[in-house]
């Protein structure tokens, strides 16, 4: 059993891969193995603390038969098992109904509810897997909400077979309540739902069995896990000794209309931060400001004056940007450009409502990114914020298509999308980043990359799990998740990023 793996599998895909493995010479017995892989697992949690009593959840559907399998193994090696079954045999797969007659045939009892005045040290929950309904309407009721939710006040650890029950396992969302895991195993493959949305608070350390197949060489993924050993993968190269500030690129950033001057300002600092030979804030502003006396580094001009610059390497638009005509005419500008973009904040909302923007944005040739955070994604979707989340990876994936370029949707579980329809679900972060100008700083790290010359992809890849990880090692120096500012992510960033291209062997 590995502790993870990078591909991540839709449940369309885990579909396939079951169907082509039951394709495959000799019976691949996957239930089977499935049961036996959680039992190994609880089994060995249960030994550290010499505990014996484990009240398992068998659903109706093929999570219950990997649950009657793990309740047999266990009740094999002497664990006082309790199972609950709240389908019926005959609505069950085949495969189900032999480990239900397999689990009575070895002695074993079935309650139809979780019995009273017993007490257990572990619960294994077997209720859905990725069979859950995603359908609006069907959110757990009834006995099922009933059962999670005493579960959860059982206060005791609980051990997920696939994901954990009331999980959605494509999206992350709750659909009405879920079992909070202190482990998740996962079969076959990792899905989206463990790692993005809400699916990290409620599946605990994520176990993958992969149970015996070759998964990548039966269906090639399009979606991946971003984490530090990709994020390695994509640092720009060590500075040469003759290198000047010519040779890290000059960023531009257009925003800071009056009022919103600290979007800009933030989104400068981090550019400069991340390594940038030069940035130059365009100011929206009529009355902008001349010097940032605590960034004196930063070149501050007026906006007209950001495209007489002939030595640009790329553009970051919109942070601090305002909706009004000016605004507007310097993002078609950009747009018109022939430089990189990073299209975040307004730049994004102007493109949603105005189709002539989209337009533009559209029929580039030269890489474009945009940054939305999920309300931003559903104006340039044209659909409600919680059909956005109900669907992350697809929205990722649409904002990509419909634009002609990369993006990220933000958010805890930040999901990429690039070239090929490939997406990459970002695994750094914490909500130590929900604090206003973090989204600013991202917008500014992307530029920096793109600057040194890192691709338009790898430079989004590299800056998201990047910003993430600089908010991660924050939360541990300050023991906790509030009041993290924007800019202290840009100096931690700074830190990690010198750390990772100079020091690599420490980490
Ligand atoms: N098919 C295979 O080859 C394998 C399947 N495995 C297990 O099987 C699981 C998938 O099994 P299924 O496809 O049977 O799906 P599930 O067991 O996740 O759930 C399906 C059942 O739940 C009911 N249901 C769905 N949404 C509901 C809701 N909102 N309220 C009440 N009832 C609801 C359905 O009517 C159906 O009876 C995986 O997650 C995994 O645990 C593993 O054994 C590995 C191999
Ligand atoms: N709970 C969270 N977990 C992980 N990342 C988060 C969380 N909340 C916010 N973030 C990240 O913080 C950033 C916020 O961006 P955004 O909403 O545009 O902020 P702003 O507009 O204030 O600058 C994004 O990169 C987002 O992914
Ligand atoms: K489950």
């Amino acid at each position: 059993m590995r502790n993870y793996s990078t591909a991540v599998y839709t449940t369309a895909e885990i579909r396939e891969i079951e169907q082509l493995a039951a394709a495959l010479p000799g019976p691949p017995a996957l239930m089977e193995k499935a049961g036996l892989a959680a039992a190994e697992v609880a089994r060995d949690r249960l030994l550290i603390y010499g505990r014996t009593r484990v009240l398992v959840l068998a659903g109706p559907g093929n999570n219950g038969g990997d649950a009657f399998a793990a309740a047999r193994h266990l009740q094999a090696w002497w664990f006082k098992v309790t199972l609950v079954f709240t389908g019926q045999r005959s609505t069950l797969s085949s495969d189900a109904q032999r480990m239900l007659d397999a689990w009575l045939t070895a002695g074993g009892k079935i309650f139809s509810g979780i019995p009273e005045n017993e007490k257990w040290d572990m619960v294994i929950d077997g209720l859905f897997g990725i069979g859950l309904d995603h359908h609006e309407g069907r959110e757990l009721a009834g006995q099922y909400l009933a059962l999670v939710n005493t579960v959860n006040r059982m206060n005791l650890p609980v051990l997920a077979l696939d994901i954990p029950s009331g999980l959605g396992s494509d999206s992350g969302q709750v659909r009405g309540a879920a079992i909070r895991a202190a482990m998740t195993v996962t079969f076959i493959g990792l899905k989206p739902g463990l790692v993005t949305h809400q699916g990290p608070e409620y599946c605990g350390e994520i176990l993958l069995d992969d149970l015996d197949l070759n998964t990548l060489s039966l269906r090639e993924p399009a979606s991946w896990i971003m984490d530090q050993l990709l994020a390695q993968t994509l640092l720009p190269p060590p500075r040469s000794a003759s290198s000047h500030k010519g040779t890290y690129g000059s960023v531009g950033i257009i925003g800071g209309s009056t009022g919103m001057m600290g979007a800009a300002l933030l989104a400068g600092t981090a550019a400069l931060k991340l390594g940038a030979g030069r940035v130059y804030l365009g100011l929206i502003a009529g009355k902008a400001l001349e010097v940032d006396t605590t960034q004196p580094e930063l070149m501050l001009r007026p906006v007209h004056e950001i495209f007489k610059l002939d030595q640009l390497s790329c553009l970051v638009v919109g942070p601090g940007l305002g909706m009004r005509p000016d605004a507007r005419f310097w993002l078609s500008s950009a747009l018109e450009s022939t430089l990189p973009l990073v299209l975040d904040a307004d730049a994004l909302n102007l493109i949603a409502t105005h189709s002539s923007v989209a337009n533009l944005l559209r029929k580039r040739k030269a890489p474009s990114t945009l940054t939305p955070h999920p309300a931003e994604a559903a104006r340039l979707l044209n659909m409600d914020i919680s059909a956005i989340q109900n669907d992350r990876m697809a929205a990722a994936a649409n904002l990509a298509k419909k634009f002609n370029c990369c993006a990220v949707l933000k958010g805890g579980g930040s999901i990429c999308a690039v070239s090929g329809g490939k997406r990459y679900i970002n695994t750094s972060g914490n909500p130590g980043l929900s604090s206003a100008g973090t989204g600013d700083v991202l917008s500014g790290i992307v530029g920096a990359l793109l600057a040194q010359g890192v691709s338009s992809e790898n430079a989004l890849l590299l800056a998201v799990y990047l910003h993430g990880a600089a908010a991660d090692i924050l939360l541990k120096q300050q023991g906790g998740p509030v009041g993290m500012t924007a800019s202290e992510i840009s100096n931690t960033a700074r830190n990690l990023l010198n750390q990772w291209v100079y020091s690599p062997e420490i980490h």
